[in-house]
């Protein structure tokens, strides 16, 4: 942990594949046996606390973060001081040698870390961030963009590196994907995920999941979901093809919570009811919600719209178009104060 407390923004990287061969593509990335996973988490510093699949993916709760597994496609999410980019050339030679499969496109995505000095390399600056995946990524990922959204704030920014070998990829059928980012979270919401040890990790998460709300934000999503000792909270849900997942780090200083989602595109209902209650569960000081999708700029008014009624201000919207993933929208919002100073 940095000597000032534990940072809990994420560094969120997604890596798709493609191949020939269909027998090899129906499990794909899913074939990699979980010797290899512990090698490339290792990579990235990290390891497997708990772990769930069905049909359609892989969903594994890591002692930072998570990480999920589909055929041709990987989400790896880390916090704390973890290495994430590091994992990017085992994962392409991996990759390669066991399922024949190569990049065909990355995205790698973070907020602003509340403790930078603390990053080790590659992840010391965005700048070193950048360059570090300019060397490492294959030559045939061409269409390249580096882009930090600002915020109103210069504490909150959005970092974004996406690269793909071709530039129409995967516009046209990619779901809208959520990340929301929370912090200075309301001390007595955040005291809820401490625990006092004499349970497992994951019957204090189940008890979590229940006590907090935070099962009702996705009612049908299977859940796997940890506490940490003494404190920290960790879910992944899994509806189908579709993942979610929970991250938050309690502790006051430094209070974060993390909110990530697909949503079919048009799918309004669900993202303001989620939207809706990750901000009541939570009542964050500041809340970013980034919405990449495929060239729905619109999408800033119904995150507006879902967020504003629980006394959460829209202060900034920035907006930005990537070549592997169509369009991102970067809105902050702060908590309302009432005239006597205290919070809504
Ligand atoms: C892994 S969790 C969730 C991280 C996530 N990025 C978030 O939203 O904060 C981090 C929380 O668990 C606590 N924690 C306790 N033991 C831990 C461990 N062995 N590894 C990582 N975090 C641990 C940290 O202090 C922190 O409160």
């Amino acid at each position: 942990m940095a000597a000032g407390g534990f940072e809990g923004f994420e560094k969120r990287l997604e890596l798709h594949f493609s191949g020939d061969d269909p027998s090899t593509l129906q499990l794909g990335l899913r074939k990699l046996d979980f010797h290899c996973i512990q090698q490339i988490l290792q990579a990235a510093q990290c390891t497997v606390v708990s772990a769930l699949g069905n049909s359609f993916f892989d969903a594994y709760v890591l002692s930072e973060s998570s990480l999920f597994v589909y055929p041709t496609k990987i989400i790896i999410k880390t916090c704390g001081t973890t290495q994430l980019l590091k994992s990017i050339p085992l994962l392409i030679s991996q990759a390669h040698s066991h399922l024949n499969l190569t990049l065909s496109s990355c995205r790698y995505t973070r907020g602003s870390f509340i403790f930078p000095a603390a990053q080790p390399f590659p992840h010391t600056s965005f700048h070193d961030e950048v360059t570090y995946l300019e060397a490492t990524l294959p030559q045939t990922l061409r269409f390249r963009k580096a882009s930090v959204m600002p915020s109103k704030s210069s504490s909150h920014a959005w970092h974004v590196f996406a690269a793909t070998s071709s530039q129409y990829s995967r516009t046209c059928h990619h779901p809208c994907v959520v990340e929301v980012c929370m912090t200075d979270l309301d001390p007595a919401l955040a005291g809820r995920f401490f625990h006092g040890g004499g349970k497992s990790g994951d019957a204090a998460g189940r008890e979590m999941t229940l006590a907090t709300g935070i099962g009702e934000i996705k009612k049908n999503a299977v859940v796997c979901d940890f506490a940490f000792e003494p404190c920290g909270y960790s879910m992944n849900g899994m509806e189908g093809g579709w993942y979610s997942t929970i991250h938050v780090t309690p502790e006051e200083g430094y209070s974060y919570a993390s909110f990530e989602c697909v949503v079919s595109g048009g799918d309004d209902v669900d993202m303001v009811h989620m939207l809706r209650k990750v901000a009541q569960i939570f009542r964050p000081g500041t809340m970013s919600v980034s919405t990449t999708t495929n060239n729905d700029e619109e999408v800033w008014r119904e995150v507006a719209g879902a967020v504003e009624p629980t006394g959460l201000k829209l202060r900034s919207v920035a907006m930005d178009q990537f070549p592997e993933c169509g369009s991102v929208v970067f809105q902050t919002f702060t908590r309302v104060r009432r005239k006597n100073g205290a919070h809504r």
